[in-house]
């Protein structure tokens, strides 16, 4: 897999050639290039945004820098994913398929967002999306860059030194991890649950699953409604 990033912040990407992606690069199982977005300039003053039509508050990037940019760095194979407030969600599914695209370009645009018609003329030539991490108000799309390569890469064959936990993942199988445990036993007069330690591996699977059941009805009740009828036994509905 190839990934390229088009930025005004190429160093905000660095972590991307650090730890776990720095490895994955290194053992040639993905490509990553960063490209400073001020490259496709062509003012003495490298402009990269300009007023909204219509008026309002910031800036607008603009269509004759990022038409030329995403030109040269897109493909034939190209997805181009550009992270907005304004985007479907990113999930753990999205995820999995992105792992399986050949080639991934991110516009990292700003708050105020890109012109319009940049994305509008790209997805003329390629699939388009446009992605949210979350609801909350980031400065630009960098970090959510970040957050979508590290949950990409992770799941590429190879990159994961234990394959099994990409499958036993949060959200893999719809509900939330519940709590970890390891040595010491005890840790300021806290015990790890004696279950754990008994060596039933039924009774240890059960207990997990309860475990993530309540974590889940606490924290994140949406996920519960989502479940397939299927999927929560009479056991579960129990808990
Ligand atoms: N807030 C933002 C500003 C600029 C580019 C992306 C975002 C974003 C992406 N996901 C949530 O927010």
């Amino acid at each position: 897999m190839r990934i390229d990033v088009v930025t005004i912040f190429p160093e905000y990407l660095q972590p991307l050639r650090a730890a776990l992606l720095g490895r994955a690069i290194e053992r040639g199982l993905i490509d990553i290039g960063v490209h400073d977005l001020r490259d496709w300039t062509h003012d003495v003053h490298r402009a990269v945004d300009d007023s909204p039509y219509g008026g309002g508050p910031g800036m607008v990037m603009k269509p004759q820098v990022w038409g030329p940019a995403l030109d040269e760095v897109c493909g034939e194979d190209t997805r181009l994913v550009v992270p907005t407030p304004a985007g479907k969600p990113f999930t753990q599914q999205l995820a999995h398929a992105y792992a399986a695209e050949q080639h991934l370009v991110f516009a990292c645009g700003r708050y105020e967002g890109i012109d319009q018609r940049v994305v509008d003329d790209a997805a003329e030539r390629m699939p388009v999306d446009e992605i949210s991490i979350g609801d909350y108000v980031l400065v630009g799309g960098e970090a959510a860059v970040l957050v979508m390569v590290e949950a990409v890469v992770r799941l590429l064959p190879g990159v994961l030194g234990n394959p099994v936990s990409a499958e036993q993942d949060s959200f893999s199988d719809g509900l939330l991890e519940g709590p970890s445990y390891t040595r010491p036993e005890v840790w300021r007069e806290r015990a790890v649950p004696d279950v754990l330690r008994s060596g039933n591996h039924a009774l240890i699977e059960r207990w997990r699953r309860d475990q993530a059941l309540a974590r889940t009805f606490d924290r994140r009740p949406d996920l519960l409604e989502r479940l397939p009828e299927e999927h929560l036994d009479k056991h579960d509905r129990a808990v």
